[in-house]
């Protein structure tokens, strides 16, 4: 990241462009990027960056409070607002690198409410939640498409949700932490995840120590790449403008990382996925998904309406017995035997699927793919979705 030299002019870096033509029609609504993460796993440290760093982008960031880090941002880099920077009870901070620091304490929406008054001084929102929150609820609320949205959401759109987790601590508090409906919140986070940061890289013992909170990451969450990163260090353009609920460029990781033979950079290649995988409860399900005629689209859908709405499976002729599901996050990626393309997206109960404009038929992948991330996402359940997708 350029720190020294001026700053430069905005670009989209997005993880992999995908060409306008290709997403869906979205008006001008503001992009908004979710932090979570693990108690002290470097939330704040990372919102220093933003706020500190000749990124080149204006970014207003919604800190729970203002913490040292904001405060001391404002100190080092000169605040350019008109407000007193010292007085640690102003909303607003405007910081020398273009971005604009926003305390919102309590106040929840009403603070994203008051800052959209400022609409046009900023071109992204990164909106930091609590180490104990569940980011589930509040991504629901901005994810969805613009014809069926109220309120903010109508001005506002998730552009993805980033977990930062402790590479010493991590692996102990998900294995740990109490658990909320058999859930515990740092698994909620993972789940809930479009990119992890495994933070604190300079403080683990071995390699072998991140590669094993890695594949236990990778067991709840297949979908989230993961970036390891030392005090948040990360080109931001890999945490923003991702499209997260607009694009599934990462349904085609799926595999573990395959063992590290040597230094810290990742391998390509990938060793296949276990079937299933669960940890407290919390395990996901991935199937390749084949071109689906118009019969078998219905059905799918009406499985996943089944899943999210009722939480359970569709009832099966061999027993009566109700198999009890929980979808936390699911994604997926269809293709149609008439040559069209689909994309689904849900957060907890709620779902959508748009048709992919502008692929030509020859650029379509040969299968679709869906992924489910939540409780109940076993054996059955994978029998369940082969059944209706006809296998
Ligand atoms: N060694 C090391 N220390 C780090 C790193 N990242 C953050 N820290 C330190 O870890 C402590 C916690 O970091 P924060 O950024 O405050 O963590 P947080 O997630 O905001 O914490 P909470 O808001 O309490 O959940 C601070 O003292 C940081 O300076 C890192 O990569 N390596």
């Amino acid at each position: 990241m350029d720190v020294d030299g001026d700053i430069p002019t905005l670009i989209d870096h997005s993880v992999q462009p995908v060409a306008s033509s290709e997403l869906p029609q979205e008006s001008q609504r503001i992009p908004c990027t979710i932090i979570s993460g693990f108690l002290g796993a470097g939330k704040s440290t990372l919102l220093k960056r933003i706020l500190t760093e000749r990124h080149g982008y204006r970014i207003a960031v919604i800190m729970n409070e203002f913490g040292d880090s904001a405060v001391s941002a404002a100190k080092t880099i000169n605040v350019t607002s008109k407000d007193d920077p010292a007085a640690q009870s102003e909303e607003f901070l405007e910081l020398a690198n273009g971005c604009l620091c926003c305390s919102i304490k309590d106040a929840g929406i009403a603070a994203i409410e008051k800052l959209m008054e400022r609409k046009g001084a900023f071109d992204h929102i990164v909106l930091e939640t609590t180490g104990l929150a569940d980011p589930g609820p509040i991504a629901s609320i901005f994810w969805q498409n613009e014809e069926y949205s109220v309120g903010l959401s109508r001005e506002i759109i998730l552009d993805g949700v980033v977990c930062v987790v402790d590479a010493v601590f991590g692996r102990k508090q998900m294995e740990e932490d109490h658990s909320v409906d058999g859930i515990g919140e740092s698994l909620r986070q993972i789940a809930c995840a479009d990119v992890i940061l495994l933070n604190k890289i300079d403080m683990a013992q071995s390699e072998d120590e991140l590669y094993e909170t890695e594949r236990l990451i990778q067991g709840v969450n297949p979908s989230a790449p993961i970036h390891r990163t030392a005090h948040a260090n990360i080109d931001i353009g890999r945490i923003i403008n991702i499209n997260a609920y607009v694009t599934v460029d990462h349904l085609s990781v799926d595999g573990f990382r395959e063992r590290p033979r040597n230094g810290p950079d990742y391998p390509h290649d990938l060793t296949p996925h276990p079937k299933h995988y669960e940890l407290r409860g919390i395990s996901s399900l991935q199937v390749t998904v084949p071109p689906l005629s118009p019969c078998n689209f219905e059905r799918l859908e009406e499985w996943i309406q089944r899943v999210l709405w009722d939480e359970e499976l569709p009832k099966d002729n061999s027993s009566d017995s109700i198999h009890q599901i929980k979808v936390l996050r699911c994604k997926g990626l269809f293709v149609t035997d008439t040559g069209k393309e689909y994309i689904l997206q849900g957060v907890q109960s709620m779902y959508d699927i748009s048709e992919v404009n502008g692929r030509d038929v020859q650029g379509l992948p040969s299968a679709g793919k869906l992924v489910l991330i939540g409780k109940g996402l076993d054996e059955a359940a994978r029998m369940s979705l082969l059944k209706v997708l006809g296998d």
